[in-house]
Parts: C-alpha cells; structure tokens; sequence
C-alpha cells in the first residue's frame, strides 16, 4: 500500500491502471482502451482471418481511410488506381466483417485518424490508445498513454485487447512564459525538437508542462503531442484540465449525463502529483521562442525564420557537418542564405499536425484579402469531413478559393503522398505537416515544415516569410 503514497507522474496513473501482469523479463502486459485502425491496417485483419480469430472487443475499434484516398475523389467507386481503391475497400470490408464503426468515404465524419479520435470524443483522458501509425501520438493531448504500434502488435491487439509493452522512462519538458505573437504550438515543438534533437526523447514518454502549454488550446495541444515522436518519444502527453474538458463535452463519444460527473472526478485525479519525479527535464523560455521553419531533412534542421541558412562548417562535428552539407544539397540551398528569400513552388496546409479548425482558421486570418503567388500551387486539406464542414460554414474556403488556393477532401495528401499527390522533383513545399524526410513528399521534393499561419504567408508572397510582418498589416 505504500506504493500508494508515492508521487505518480500522468504516465505512472495510467501505466498502473492498466497494467495487467508482468513477465520475468520486464514486459508488462497492458489493457488497451483504444484501437484506431486506417486504410493501411489490412495486413493485421488479414492475419486474424489467417489463425481463426475475431476482434476481442469491436466496441473499442474506430476506423477511417486516410493514407490512400485521394482528396479530389468523394466516393470509392472514383479513386482511379485500382491499389488505392483497394486499401479503402479493404477497411471497408473488414471492419464491417466484425461489426467495427468506420467512416466511409461518403460519411462526413471521417478524416484523418489523429483528427478524428478527439474529434469524435472516442480519444479520452486516461485512456491507453494505440493505432497501426506513429503519430498516434497525438492523442496523448487529451492526457491519455497513446503510441505507435506496429502491424503483430495491432493484430495481437485486435485479438486480445492487449499489448505487451516495456515500461518506457520518463520526461517533463516544461515551456515556461507566453508566446508572443504569431507563435504557435508547432513552433513550440520544432523549437523543441531543434533543441534536444530528433533522438532526444528517445525511450520516453515526454509529459509538457508550463504555462505556455496550459495556454494552449486543445488543437494546438494535439499539434504539439502528434510531433513528440519527431523528437523519438514513445508518447507525448498533456495533463487534463478545463480546456480538455470543454473540449470533450458533448462530442458524440463523449461520456453523457451522471457518466460525463463520474469521468470527471477520474480525469481530474490524473495530473501527475506535484513531487512526482521525471527520468530527464527540459526546459524552455516559450517567450524567446520564434515562428520556426526547418531548413534541412530533419524536424531538429529547424530555425526562427528571420535566421539564415546554417553553415555546416561551423559545427563541431564531423558527422553533423556531413550529414548538414547532404541535407542542404538535397535542399538546393545555401550557408549564409536570409531563410525568409527561400522561394517555394508549392504550399500544403493539412495533415494531422495542422489540419483541425484552428489552423485553417490561422492560416485563412493571413490569406484574407490577399492572392497566392503567380508560381505557386497551394492546396489546404482539411484533417476531416467536420473539419471542412464547419470551415465552410465559417466561409474559410471562400477565403481560400478567391485567394487562389485550392480547397480539398479531407486526408492525409501531400503529407506522405501515399495516396499519389505528391511535389514534382525538385519542387519546394512550404508544409505544415511533420516530416521533411529525403523523398517525404515526392521523390526529389523538398519540404519546409512549418505552421498554418506561416504556411500561408508563404503562398502569397512565394517564399518562407515571416509571418509576424503580414500580421502587422505589411
Ligand atoms: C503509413 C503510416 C504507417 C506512417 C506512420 O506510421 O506514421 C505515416 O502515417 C507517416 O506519417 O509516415
Ligand atoms: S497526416 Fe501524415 S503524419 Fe498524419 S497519419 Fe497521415 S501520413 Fe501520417
């Protein structure tokens, strides 16, 4: 009972409520709450149907194609490539197989995985949530475990409602101050990934604390947890508080009525205690912290935008400067370089870090009244069916339309581009997703990841702008 008595972090409470029993080696065997499943998680059902087994608890799964449809298309029957065409049938077929809810093409509800888990109030506090794709990570803004598993793990999952997991470390990264303005909660997090690095988190489940991230709302909340794997965290959580609930109540999957009174006195109990001890602390002044765009192909190749190309000759490293001589080679650019004359050919506001109301709302507040540049393709993607509906209920995609921007289907697009729509070779992408890998959007593409407000200064003017000047009224 004296266990009892010990300061527990967030990540502690929820490991301990679910873990089930612990093997000699050091695996704990945890209840899983939440399995969301994609377009891309046939393989796992595939290997259920292989050995005779049935989802142990459909009631917990939620499903929605995201990766593979296009976003020009609003039924099945007109994705063109027969493939594509088949991941979204495949979700279709076996989720209806086992009686599991999915968001068809056709359904307005569906969207994104990431977007849709909050959005529909399925993603709740305290949870352990788990979905065949890394940044499920994203969810933990909601104060529940939720991480990446792959597709053994998901069937193992799906069968037993289940995981074996390793009891990962721990860190608290505390944003202390205010932003200032024109700063976002995806500054926040390239700042932080800039600072500790794309392995910094790596074997952790990082807790964000401080007043910048109790400021925050839930949208920038979910922005800054679904990159907490760029810095090779396990998980990215928030503590629950009154922005979290506000949040949740009333969402279709919400706890209702005395249920809704009892989740909350449960939700409110989370917060890590305030002795609780972390494995590792970072800290950061979030009122010196800038709009942020990256440079190279990396999350951590990130700078304040009125910064410069870096020279790879002024680190200290041997490996870093080669590995910052490719990446600016592969980024066609130049030490020395003002980061804000970086012209880009294409713009891509979406993606489950930047595709909620929110952000279209940021990024239509800078593309009101203005037109996207002559020689650049720009595209906004809601993160879901809800999320479009209520932009054009607001008049968002009139904004976008006149301003010369095209206004899509909800997916995950030019993200990944698993779905075709991918830059051409060469072409650069000012993006507001989470990853500038080599070939992330297209073989040959270049990306520069930012957020939705910068994303968009950057389409009328057609090259990285800071966008605090287009604020001013310049
Ligand atoms: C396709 C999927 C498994 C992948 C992921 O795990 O994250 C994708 O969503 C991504 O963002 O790279
Ligand atoms: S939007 Fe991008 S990061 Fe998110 S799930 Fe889709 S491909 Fe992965």
């Amino acid at each position: 009972m004296s266990e009892r008595a010990e300061p527990r972090t967030l990540f502690e409470k929820i490991w301990d409520r679910h873990r089930i029993l612990e093997r000699e080696d050091g695996q704990v065997l945890l209840f899983v709450d939440r399995n969301l499943i994609h377009d891309g998680s046939a393989p796992a059902f595939e290997a259920l149907r292989q050995r005779g087994l049935k989802p142990r608890a459909p009631e917990r799964m939620l499903g929605t194609p995201d990766h593979y449809m296009p976003t020009d298309v609003r039924r099945v029957e007109e994705i063109a490539d027969a493939e594509r065409r088949g991941m979204v049938e495949a979700l279709a077929r076996d989720t209806a197989e086992h009686g599991i809810t999915a968001f068809g093409l056709e359904d307005p509800r569906r969207g994104i995985v990431h977007v849709i888990g909050p959005e529909q109030g399925f993603s709740q506090p305290g949870m352990v949530i788990v979905c065949p794709d890394s940044h499920t990570s994203t969810h933990g803004a909601l104060g529940a475990l939720a991480f990446g598993v792959g597709m053994t793990e998901t069937t193992h999952v799906l069968a037993t409602q289940t995981l074996w997991q390793r009891k990962p470390k721990t860190m608290r990264i505390t944003v202390d101050g205010r932003l200032g303005a024109g700063v976002t909660a995806k500054d926040v997090i390239l700042a932080i990934i800039a600072r500790i690095g794309t392995a910094g988190a790596t074997g952790h489940v990082v807790e964000y604390a401080g007043p910048a991230i109790r400021g925050l709302s839930m949208e920038g909340r979910l922005t800054l947890c679904n990159m907490s794997i760029e810095a090779g965290a396990r998980a990215g959580m928030i503590a629950p508080d009154d922005t979290t609930f506000a949040y949740l109540a009333g969402r279709p999957y919400a706890p209702q009525g005395h249920q809704w009174e009892a989740a909350l006195d449960r939700w409110r109990a989370l917060p890590s205690d305030p002795d609780a001890i972390f494995d590792a602390e970072v800290t950061l002044d979030g009122s010196a912290i800038a709009p942020m765009v990256t440079w190279g192909t990396s999350p951590e190749d990130a700078l304040p935008i009125d910064g410069a190309v870096p020279d790879p000759a002024a680190s200290s490293s041997a490996d870093r400067r080669e590995a910052m001589r490719r990446a600016l080679a592969y980024m066609g650019l130049t030490p020395g370089m003002p980061l804000e004359a970086v012209p880009v050919d294409r713009v891509f506001i979406g993606s489950c870090t930047n595709g909620r109301i929110e952000d279209l709302r940021a990024a239509a507040a800078v593309a009101e009244g203005r037109r996207v540049a002559p020689q650049v393709t720009a595209w906004v993607v809601p993160g879901s069916g809800l999320v479009k509906a209520q932009a054009e209920a607001e008049g968002l995609h009139r904004i976008f339309l006149d301003a010369g921007f095209e206004w899509r289907e909800a997916g995950c697009s030019m993200c990944l581009g698993t779905n075709g729509e991918i830059a051409a070779p060469g072409e650069r992408c000012a993006s507001t997703s989470n990853r500038n890998f080599v070939g992330r959007q297209g073989p040959g593409a270049r990306t520069h990841l930012m957020g939705p407000a910068m994303a968009a200064a950057a389409a009328v003017t057609g090259h990285l702008t800071d966008v605090r000047r287009l604020m001013a009224g310049g």
